[in-house]
């Protein structure tokens, strides 16, 4: 939860998405501490290697397919990494600019993880009554007192006043009766046979009342613009009279995976592999915000690609595979076709590096993900992260770094984005890395950002915090 200024109740009324954008704090920069810090790319890389199998097509200079000196230009067009997270939160800004989404009314039980749109204000003075905090008297006036016959209980008829020296039983949460100087607890007091009661106890005025109003008056601000709403938010909204919030609508995705060689069930088999991205997306896309339409298997047909292209109404569509350049890999001829605009054609980041972001309108951008898995997963947390989280005007994660505990080998030129378990005080690098491998990311906790030339033991890494890991919102998966 994050505080972003306040605003009168004037200021809010017509408040518009953008305006909700513009109060969400500004991304200090994708980059934390570690990264771009050059020194590292002077440091040897360290010996140690284990089971990283990243090397794959590494250096983008002579892959199997395509001709030397195409992959050159690609390697020359590829953006630096954190430049790539800029770029896609810049996308977003503009997109929300052109489109000016209406805040939208979402009832509570449909509004976790939204961006409050205007503040959230008190429609009731909280407590909205003097109430009772404990179970035990009302009294008025120094004891000892007269109890008589009616209690009163949280939810019932308002109790008549008191008069001096009389008592009424009383409930936690129930009306405290008019004229009542104190509320004395059950275990402070005694009473005989004839209703006569007595403190056990200095009784202090206005002791466990809780008066009208302590917590906030009517029309107070309790929750400024740009408030990520949380179960706790939920019930501060249900308790100060709301049963639905201005928010920010969900950038709507649409997933078209791309592939003849994927099967949605059962076991590989004669060279055909299980999609891992239709069942791995969704969810995710879903804990950065976002509200997922549709996921359509388009395989490696370039009509049915452009055609689920042109026909989506989404903010963000989604491809995954086909950015390489193999026979099949339709994803840049078909965004040439349509004239869409590469914004990032590539970049420096290992697994991943062919990852793409185009606009395909004003208000519509294309993210397209590697087919290899972790490689996805790469590009899912440098591009379409930071486009949903500001489409979705949530505030950017507070960068931070641990120090790593074992070496962890670099690439010349590239940052890696490597899975780590978060142990005490630092984070222990996970073998199974390579691109097409799950099997680190699925045990993590974080990825860890490695700079080019690799980290020693002991060297600070930023930290991307993966959503079931982090304490935040995303382990709702809304
Ligand atoms: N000549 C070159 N070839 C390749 C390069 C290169 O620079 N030059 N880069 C390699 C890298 S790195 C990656 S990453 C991949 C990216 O490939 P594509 O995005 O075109 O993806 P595909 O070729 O369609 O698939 C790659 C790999 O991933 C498997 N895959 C695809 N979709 C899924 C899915 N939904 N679930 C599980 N696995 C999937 C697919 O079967 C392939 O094995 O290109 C390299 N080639
Ligand atoms: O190294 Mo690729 O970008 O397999 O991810």
């Amino acid at each position: 939860m994050t505080s972003h200024g306040t605003r009168t109740d004037e200021e809010a009324e017509d408040l518009d998405v953008e305006e909700a954008l513009a109060l969400v704090k500004e991304n200090p920069g994708p980059s934390g501490p570690s990264h771009g810090d050059h020194d590292h790319a002077a440091t040897p890389a360290p010996a140690t290697h284990h089971g990283d199998h990243s090397h794959h097509g590494a250096h983008g200079a002579h892959g199997p397919h395509g001709a030397p000196h195409e992959q050159a230009d690609s390697h020359h067009r590829a953006t630096p990494w954190p430049e790539a997270r800029a770029t896609a939160e810049r996308a977003a800004r503009a997109a929300v600019r052109a489109a000016r989404r209406a805040p939208l009314a979402a009832p509570l039980d449909a509004a976790l993880g939204l961006t409050l749109a205007a503040p959230l204000t008190a429609l009731t003075d909280l407590p909205s009554f003097d109430t009772s905090a404990m179970d035990g008297w009302a009294v008025a006036g120094p004891g000892p007192w007269t109890v008589r016959d009616e209690g009163v209980l949280a939810g019932h008829a308002e109790p008549a006043p008191l008069t001096d020296g009389e008592a009424a039983r009383i409930a936690t949460g129930a009306r405290v009766p008019l004229d009542s100087t104190a509320v004395l607890r059950t275990e402070h007091g005694r009473t005989d046979g004839r209703n006569r009661l007595q403190a056990t106890r200095d009784v202090v005025h206005g002791q466990d009342i809780r008066p009208r109003g302590q917590e906030c008056r009517s029309g107070d601000q309790l929750l400024p613009v740009g408030t990520l709403v949380t179960p706790a938010v939920l019930g501060l909204a249900a308790a100060a009279g709301y049963d639905s919030v201005t928010a920010v609508p969900r950038p709507r995705v649409d997933v078209l995976v791309l592939g003849d060689e994927l099967l949605t069930e059962g076991r590989p088999h004669d060279g055909l592999i299980r999609d891992a991205l239709g069942p791995m997306l969704p969810p995710w896309l879903r804990a950065l915000g976002a509200e997922v339409r549709a996921v359509r298997r388009i395989g490696d047909d370039a009509e049915a690609l452009h055609r689920a292209v042109t026909t989506s109404d989404a903010d963000l569509v989604i491809t995954t595979g086909g950015t390489a350049a193999g026979p099949v890999d339709h994803v840049h001829p078909v965004l040439s076709r349509i004239g869409a605009e590469l914004l990032v054609d590539g970049v420096k980041v290992r697994p991943g590096h062919p990852m793409l972001l185009a606009r395909l309108k004003d208000d519509q951008h294309l993210v397209g993900l590697p087919g290899n898995p972790l490689a996805a997963v790469s590009g899912l947390l440098t591009l379409a992260e930071p486009l949903l989280r500001t489409l979705a005007a949530r505030p950017a994660p507070e960068p931070y770094t641990l120090p790593l505990r074992d070496a962890v080998h670099g690439h010349p030129y590239d940052t890696r984005l490597v899975p780590v378990v978060l142990r005490g005080e630092g984070a222990v690098p996970l073998h199974y890395n390579g691109p097409a491998m799950l099997r680190g990311i699925a045990a993590a906790d974080a990825l860890a950002v490695v700079p080019p030339g690799g980290a020693r033991p002991g060297q600070e890494a930023e930290l991307l915090d993966l959503p079931w890991a982090t304490g935040g919102i995303g382990v709702c998966f809304t």
